[in-house]
């Protein structure tokens, strides 16, 4: 549905987004995640045509990005940042508004069914809560009824709730058939919504597969962290299925990651008996997108 060849974007001598290609099947969730700065909003903005690459090619539906313009929008929806829709226009006036620049519009009630903003219509968008403006936003993208919808870090700043309804939406717009592009810098958000992620650090992509494929390359499929006493030499690398240790960001936590979890566990717990050691604080937990990223980058994706 969407094919990204080489794309390159420059800023001041910075390659920000450097030989980026990737493909997007029809009706997938396909997820952009990297932290702030890797070149997301680049990307897709250029796969939307609101910027010109450098360098590359994109195609929509088999429609050339940079020749097919306006057979290229009628295909596409894209969520503006709510924060850049306009305060003083009604629920329903924005969604007229949005929906003169296409050839064919969505009724207006069914929109505001479909968004939970039924009894809204009449409301100014100021009067929006931070949920509700960006379902609207989403409404707004899908006014046109595209095939193909692109959303920019579209839960960045909503309370776990609101975050929530965000992804029943996600889910229902791949449900009507419908192609979902989404940046995102939580992994937990890639891990729930999209069919395939690819990992994005410094202008490249530096990983694509589904979430549990990327997992699963890291050839690890368990995490074990413990305390370990002040000052302890013990080591830990070596117990059966160990296949990385680290130590976590704030230096107090040994992380194991393991692909055999109970014999990490007999193996540590008899090390520490033998030796004398006191374990404090020991849980051990699934690998998540998070540890994929602080492997291939020894960065973590989000702070705190
Ligand atoms: N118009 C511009 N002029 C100069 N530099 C830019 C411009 N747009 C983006 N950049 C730079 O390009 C890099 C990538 O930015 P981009 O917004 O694509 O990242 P992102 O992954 O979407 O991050 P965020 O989550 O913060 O939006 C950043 O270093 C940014 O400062």
């Amino acid at each position: 549905m969407i094919r990204v060849q080489h794309l390159v974007k420059v800023y001041d001598g910075v390659k920000v987004v450097d030989r980026v290609s990737f493909e997007v099947e029809e009706g997938e969730v396909f997820g952009l995640l990297g932290p702030n700065g890797a070149g997301k909003t680049t990307t897709m903005e250029m796969i939307e045509g609101l910027r010109e690459p450098d360098e590359g090619r994109v195609t929509i539906d088999g429609l050339d990005g940079s020749r097919q313009r306006s057979a290229v929008k009628e295909t596409i929806g894209v969520q503006l940042q709510s924060t850049a829709l306009f305060d003083h226009l009604t629920v329903e006036e924005i969604i007229l508004l949005y929906g003169s620049f296409y050839r064919r519009m969505r009724p207006v009630k069914e929109l505001l069914r479909s968004f939970d903003l039924e009894g809204k219509a009449k409301t100014l968008v100021k009067h929006l809560s931070g949920g509700q403006r960006q379902r609207l936003a989403i409404a707004i993208a899908v006014v046109h009824d595209p095939r193909v919808i692109f959303l920019d870090e579209p839960t960045t700043g909503l309370d776990p709730k609101a975050r929530r309804s965000l992804w029943e939406i996600v889910l229902r717009l791949r449900d009507e058939g419908r192609t979902v592009f989404l940046s995102t810098h939580y992994m937990e958000e890639a891990e729930q919504l999209c069919d395939r992620v690819a990992i994005m650090d410094a202008g490249k992509v530096i990983a694509l597969d589904s979430p549990a494929g990327l997992i699963r390359q890291l050839a690890t499929d368990s995490v074990v962290e413990f305390l370990p006493e002040k000052d302890s030499t013990v080591g830990f690398r070596d117990l059966d299925g160990v296949k990385e240790m680290k130590w976590s960001e704030d230096g107090t936590a040994v992380v194991l990651l393991t692909d055999d979890l109970q014999a990490t566990l007999r193996g540590l717990i008899s090390r520490a008996d033998e030796q004398g050691v006191a374990l404090s604080g020991l849980r051990t937990r699934t690998a998540t997108l998070e540890d994929v990223f602080l492997k291939r980058t020894g960065k973590r994706l989000t702070e705190g």
